[in-house]
Formats: C-alpha cells, sequence, structure tokens
C-alpha cells in the first residue's frame, strides 16, 4: 500500500481524467482573482481589458436604447473564457500533484515516538511526533515508524523509505559518514536507532514534498527575463497600435467600436503563451517527480535545461559509499597485528563507515576484541574533511589514520618519522609507504596510513566499488555537450583511477569544501550553468552555490537542504534525464512562444482588412479569407483566440519530445513547424469559425 502512490505518479495528467478536469474548473473561476492573475502579466492585462468591456456593456443595457446588445455580449463573454481557459490550463497541470499531495498526507499519520530522557537508563516517553522538540532523541525499533526527519546518532539499520521513494527494497541507515539521515514516515524493518531530531514540526520533508506538489505554482519563480520582456513589449506595441486605429476610422469618415478594439486587441497579444507559460512549467516539475526528483523551483527545471557542467563528488556519488577495509598492509619492522590493532584502536569511537569497517576486519581477520573506548580512558579525534585524519589519544601516546599525505605532514608536526618536507626529501619510510600507497590508489582503492607515537605502522586498504553502467551513462552526458568533473577529498592518484574507471571527463582531487565551492564558483565565472550532484556534509556548499544543486536522498540532512533538487533514487546519473527534461521544458517554451506570435501576425491580417472595408472598400484585395462581415470577423478572431488555448493544453502539458540535435537545428526546426504553423493555422480555424458563426447568425 505504501507505494501505490509512487505508482500513481507514472500517470499523466489528462483532459480526459474527471478527477483532474471537475476540481480544474472550479479552480479556474478562482484563479480569476487578480491578486493571483497579477502574477501572470498579459493574462492580467486580459483581465483590465475583460472588466472594462463588461463596464460598458452593463452601460448600454442600462441605457435601454433598445440596440441589439448580442454582439457585445458575446465579445465580453469570449473575453472572459479567455481568462478562464488560461487559468484552467494551470489548474489542470496543477491537478496531479494535489491528487499526490492527499495520498502522500495519507502517509503522514500521527506516529508516537519513543523519546529518550534519560541517556544512561535509556529510559523512553511515548511523545506525539508533533510534539518532538529539535535535537530531542529518539529510539526507533523495528516495525516503528521514523517519527520525524532526523539524523542517526548511533545504531544501523535497515529502513524502507517507499514512503517517500516508492523503493521497497530496503536502504541502510547508520550513524557517521554520509547515509545517516533519516526521513520522517519511513520505516525501520530491522534493528534499532537512535535519531536526533532535525526538523521542526511541518518542516519535514514530507511536509516540503506535500507542499511542493501541491502548489509548484506558488513556487515557481520568475521566467527568464528575455521572455517576460518579449512578451511585455508585444502587449505594448499592440496596445498602441490598437490605439491609433479610431484615429486611421475617424480620418476615413467612420468610427470603430470600443468593444471591437478591445477584442482586436486581445487577439493580437500573445495570449496563447501567456495562458501557457506557467502549465509548461507546472508540467516540467511534475515529469521530474515522476523520474523521482523533487525539484524545489521551476528556475533550477530551466538552468537544468542549459547545463554545461557537472560536478559529481566520487565516494557514495560516483562509487557505492560503503567504502570498505579489505586488508592491513604493514610496513618493514611492524607487524600485521600491531597494525591491525592501532587502526582498531584508533577507529573504535569513528561512527563513519569507514572506521566501523576497520573495527570489523581487525575482528574478523585478526580475532581483535573490541575494546570499550571508556575503558581506555582516551580522546577520540573525529574524522574531518578538512584534516582527512581522525585517531585517539591515551595518555601521552596517540595514534592516527588518515589520508597518506595527511598523516606524514601529522608525523612532520610531530618531528618524527614522515619527514615528506625535509630538506632531505623522503626518508625510507616515507618511500615504502608511497609505494604501498600506490599500489592501492592504482586499483581505485583509498589508503590509509596508520602511525602510531611518531612511527609509521602500515596502510588500511579501502575498497570502494564505482556503480554499474555509470560510464555509458557518463558517455551519453558527453555527447549532450556537458563537461562532467569529479570532485573528491581522496587522493590523486586513487581519484585518477576511479575517473578512469567511471569514464568522467576531469577530476579535482584533495579538494577541501572550499576547493569544491572555488570551483564551481571559477566555472560560474566563465559563463556557465554549473550543476552538481552530491551526498555528504561537505557537499553541501557547494550544493548551495551551483544553479542545479541535486541532493541524493541518501545523503546527509545538510546536502539535501542545502540542494534545489533532491533525487529519491540517490542515482547521479539521473541528471541526464533532469537534463532531458530541463531541455524539454525550454524548447516547449520556445515552440509555443514562436507559435503564439505567428499567430498574432496571421489574425493582425485576417483581422484587419475585414474590419475597414466598410470604410476603405480598397483593401479589399487584402481580404483573402473572405470572411463574412467585419463583426463575424471580429468574432470569429477572439473565438479562436479562446480555443486555440485549450487546444494546446496537451501539447504544454505532454512536452516536445527532446532530441539531441544542436542549438541551431533545434531553432530551425521550432521556426518551420511553430512559425509556418502559427502562420497557417488561424487562417483555417477562423475561416472555419465564420463560416459557423454566419450559419449560426451569431454576428
Ligand atoms: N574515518 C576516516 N578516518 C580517517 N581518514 C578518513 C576517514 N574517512 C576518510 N578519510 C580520509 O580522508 C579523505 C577525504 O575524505 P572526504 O570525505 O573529504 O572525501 P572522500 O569521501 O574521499 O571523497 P568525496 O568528496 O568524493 O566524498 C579520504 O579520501 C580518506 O583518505
Ligand atoms: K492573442
Ligand atoms: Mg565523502
Amino acid at each position: 500500500m505504501q507505494s501505490s502512490h509512487v505508482r500513481k505518479r507514472m500517470s499523466v495528467a489528462s483532459l480526459t481524467d474527471p478527477q483532474i478536469i471537475v476540481p480544474a474548473v472550479g479552480s479556474a473561476f478562482a484563479k480569476l482573482d487578480p491578486r493571483t492573475l497579477v502574477k501572470n502579466p498579459v493574462m492580467f492585462v486580459v483581465e483590465i481589458v475583460a472588466a472594462l468591456s463588461t463596464v460598458f456593456l452593463l452601460q448600454d443595457v442600462l441605457a435601454r436604447d433598445g440596440q441589439d446588445l448580442g454582439f457585445a455580449l458575446q465579445i465580453v463573454a469570449w473575453l472572459w473564457f479567455t481568462i478562464l481557459f488560461a487559468n484552467f490550463a494551470e489548474a489542470v497541470a496543477e491537478g496531479r500533484g494535489k491528487a499526490q499531495a492527499s495520498t502522500l498526507r495519507q502517509t503522514r499519520e500521527e506516529t508516537i515516538a519513543k523519546l529518550i530522557v534519560d541517556e544512561k537508563t535509556e529510559l523512553t516517553v511515548p511523545t506525539p511526533a508533533s510534539k518532538l522538540g529539535l535535537g530531542q532523541i529518539v529510539l526507533v525499533e523495528a516495525g516503528d515508524l521514523i517519527p520525524s526527519d532526523g539524523e542517526v546518532v548511533e545504531g544501523v539499520a535497515s529502513v524502507n523509505e517507499a514512503a517517500v521513494t516508492g523503493e521497497s527494497a530496503p536502504v541502510v541507515r547508520e550513524a557517521g559518514g554520509d547515509r545517516s539521515a533519516v526521513t520522517g514516515g519511513t520505516l525501520v524493518v530491522s534493528d534499532w536507532l537512535k535519531v536526533r531530531i532535525t526538523a521542526a514540526p511541518g518542516t519535514t520533508f514530507l511536509d516540503r514534498m506535500i507542499r511542493l506538489v501541491e502548489a509548484p505554482s506558488a513556487r515557481r519563480h520568475p521566467t527568464k527575463l528575455r521572455l517576460t520582456v518579449l512578451l511585455a513589449g508585444l502587449t505594448l506595441i499592440f496596445l498602441i497600435v490598437v490605439a491609433t486605429i479610431p484615429s486611421f476610422a475617424s480620418y476615413a469618415g467612420g468610427t470603430i467600436p470600443l468593444l471591437v478594439l478591445a477584442a482586436l486587441f486581445v487577439a493580437l497579444i500573445p495570449t496563447t503563451i501567456g495562458a501557457l507559460l506557467s502549465a509548461i512549467g507546472i508540467a516540467g516539475m511534475d515529469r521530474l517527480v515522476r523520474f523521482n526528483v523533487l525539484a524545489m523551483s521551476g528556475r533550477a527545471v530551466e538552468a537544468a535545461g542549459d547545463v554545461d557542467t557537472l560536478l559529481l563528488d566520487k565516494t557514495g556519488t560516483i562509487t557505492l559509499g560503503n567504502r570498505e577495509a579489505a586488508e592491513f598492509i604493514p610496513m618493514k619492522g611492524a607487524s600485521e597485528q600491531e597494525l591491525a590493532d592501532a587502526a582498531q584502536i584508533a577507529s573504535l569511537a569513528d561512527e563513519t563507515p569507514e572506521g566501523r569497517s576497520i573495527v570489523v576486519l581487525a575482528k574478523e581477520k585478526y580475532g581483535i576484541r573490541g575494546r570499550d573506548i571508556h575503558e581506555l580512558g582516551a580522546t577520540f579525534i573525529p574524522f574531518s574533511a578538512q584534516t582527512r585524519m581522525s585517531g585517539v589519544d591515551i595518555g601521552g601516546s596517540w595514534i592516527r589514520k588518515g589520508a597518506v599525505d595527511a598523516v606524514l605532514v601529522h608525523l612532520d608536526a610531530s618531528g618524527t618519522q614522515g619527514n615528506r618536507k625535509k630538506t632531505t626529501g623522503l626518508t625510507e619510510a616515507g618511500h615504502e609507504i608511497d609505494a604501498i600507497a600506490e599500489s592501492i590508489s592504482k586499483s581505485g582503492g583509498t589508503p590509509l596510513a596508520v602511525a602510531k607515537d611518531g612511527k609509521l605502522l602500515g596502510v588500511i586498504h579501502l575498497k570502494d566499488i564505482v556503480k554499474g553502467g555509470i560510464r555509458e551513462r557518463f558517455a551519453e552526458l558527453r555527447r549532450m555537450g556537458i563537461r562532467t568533473i569529479m570532485i573528491t577529498g581522496d587522493n590523486p592518484m586513487t581519484a585518477a583511477a576511479i575517473a578512469a574507471e567511471a569514464g568522467v571527463d576531469d577530476f579535482l582531487a584533495q579538494a577541501t569544501p572550499e576547493d569544491k565551492l572555488k570551483l564551481i564558483r571559477a566555472e560560474q565565472a566563465k559563463g556557465k550553468l554549473v550543476a552538481m550532484c552530491g551526498d555528504g556534509t561537505n557537499d553541501a556548499p557547494a550544493l548551495a552555490q551551483s544553479d542545479v544543486g541535486v541532493a541524493m536522498n541518501t545523503g546527509t540532512q545538510a546536502a539535501r537542504e542545502a540542494g534545489n533538487m533532491v533525487d529519491l533514487d540517490s542515482n547521479p546519473t539521473k541528471l541526464i534525464e533532469i537534463v532531458e527534461i530541463g531541455k524539454q521544458l525550454l524548447m516547449t517554451r520556445g515552440a509555443l512562444t514562436t507559435f503564439s506570435i505567428a499567430n498574432d501576425v496571421a489574425k493582425y491580417f485576417a483581422i484587419i482588412p475585414a474590419m475597414f472595408i466598410a470604410l476603405y472598400p480598397q483593401l479589399d484585395a487584402l481580404n483573402v479569407m473572405g470572411l463574412a462581415t467585419p463583426q463575424s470577423a471580429i468574432l470569429s478572431a477572439i473565438i479562436f483566440n479562446a480555443l486555440i488555448i485549450i487546444a494546446l493544453i496537451p501539447l504544454a502539458l505532454r512536452g516536445i519530445s527532446y532530441r539531441p540535435l544542436g542549438a541551431a537545428a533545434v531553432l530551425r526546426r521550432n521556426l518551420l513547424i511553430y512559425g509556418l504553423g502559427g502562420l497557417i493555422v488561424p487562417f483555417i480555424g477562423i475561416k472555419l469559425i465564420d463560416v459557423l458563426v454566419t450559419a449560426l447568425h451569431l454576428a
């Protein structure tokens, strides 16, 4: 049952689904509220025109001078229909999200959490999830729903995250490292976790997800300035064009009713694209949701369509991320047992996956028992991405493990064996450890040097596996013109080996979080749009800085909050689909803009001659369409103008299928299909409506 809503995600919003259509009709009326409509300048202008026309009509009705108001009534009605159809398009686009939100809401039932009130005795008190405060620690056991978002502080458990991701295969969640974030509403299926609450009630991931799918238009950022300026400019130009018409008319000795001018104006401004713009954007975000990617803003989806550079972190993004200790390789003069023992003591309180795996390997292979860190009276030095080391101090004695160069520098600083920086160059021990590290790195493994009290003991070999099928996917990104760069805190040799295996274009090794940020800024300064995929807390600043920041759902809370997209499947190569959806959005918008403007040009030539025939009989030569009367010409044009919005809703929602053509080829193709189509379709459409309107004696 839990994954059912996700299957529903696969269905496409359709104009034949009454569950979407019926409520959409209602909200089309609700969206007439000028406070909402003002966000859409073109339609807002139409609303002003419609409102003024309604006032004129009412005045005429009150004057009761016996004139036939049937024509005026129809014009005013179609003006309002134009706005309603635009609102309807947006409401249909939002429709499926609304249905999804209500299913998600059912998932978010109130859970009773086991709040830990005493750390020592682990005494728990049943507490409603909505009463949990930031920083409180809860116990979650097999069969329990995780009450809120949080960070695992202790324990390892398998968690079914189907409620959020739709994937029912359980995933591992554990303290430390980059898989420590848990999501409220997901289910612990085995073992237990202690979770520190990181989200205030009402601000959890599920809450945000509900708000996101429910009201995407509220979150839609203004579309590209270029497009807004174009639409506003055209509206202004036609306002001037229409405003000058009365003077032409009076010059020829006639008058043109205000209502006709109003209809003409609305027929000429780019109402088609104005009406569908929002629906196109929402449909793009919605398409991402169907790919299990949550976009926090429409701007991010747009940017995705133009991405030039993709940065990925290595561990957990390109590789599986559960780097495990595979081997202890001692230096000359140290025993394997001695190395394993030191490595284990240094890792007893290391809650990262690497640290835990070292303790396990020492126990399994060398029979070294885990000791209690408290019994040893030791001070633990936790791992950080800056120091790239961790370790322990016991009395006057110390042990460090970490990136080889970091440990050597530490040894140098303590005036002992490493001596990489000493004028004499590398010592014998330095050479030996470099050789071991090199052989591990060349295989794509991560070497961790271990040193105790100023002496190098050896190297721990950490193994990590490149995610399957990633190579072909990066090749596809290259074909799309996107450069991939792997950035990692790991050493250059390991980085080179993994980069070659994964098939990325470039890599940056030994990168601190600041380096990642710098690289993004440098690319952006060159005018490039940068996407970044990451999962770690140390990726958070980079995720926030990038134009498209895709956080892996398996990642830390910090990463998930910093990015503007979250990939629920934690698959970095999904960027291909994200980019495709972005490009599709840009192309659909471009095509419908072309169509809309070409349409308006055609309407101009269709209506103007018909309108002026009475005043300038010589214009008859231009009246190629042979529309019945000036009145039927204007009525047909305004009806066509409204109906074309409805006719194009399916295309706006479905989008134009993306093909990896060059930008110039795409432009040529769009101009041909949508430009030419936009010129021809109104001639046929208006003529047909004119025939119908005349036959029915409507004008
Ligand atoms: N628990 C640990 N104790 C000591 N050293 C560690 C530990 N974990 C990682 N290291 C070392 O620190 C380096 C940097 O780690 P960091 O997490 O910044 O980058 P990474 O995980 O290698 O790469 P990425 O940025 O792709 O995740 C690692 O390459 C490794 O050499
Ligand atoms: K129009
Ligand atoms: Mg990392």
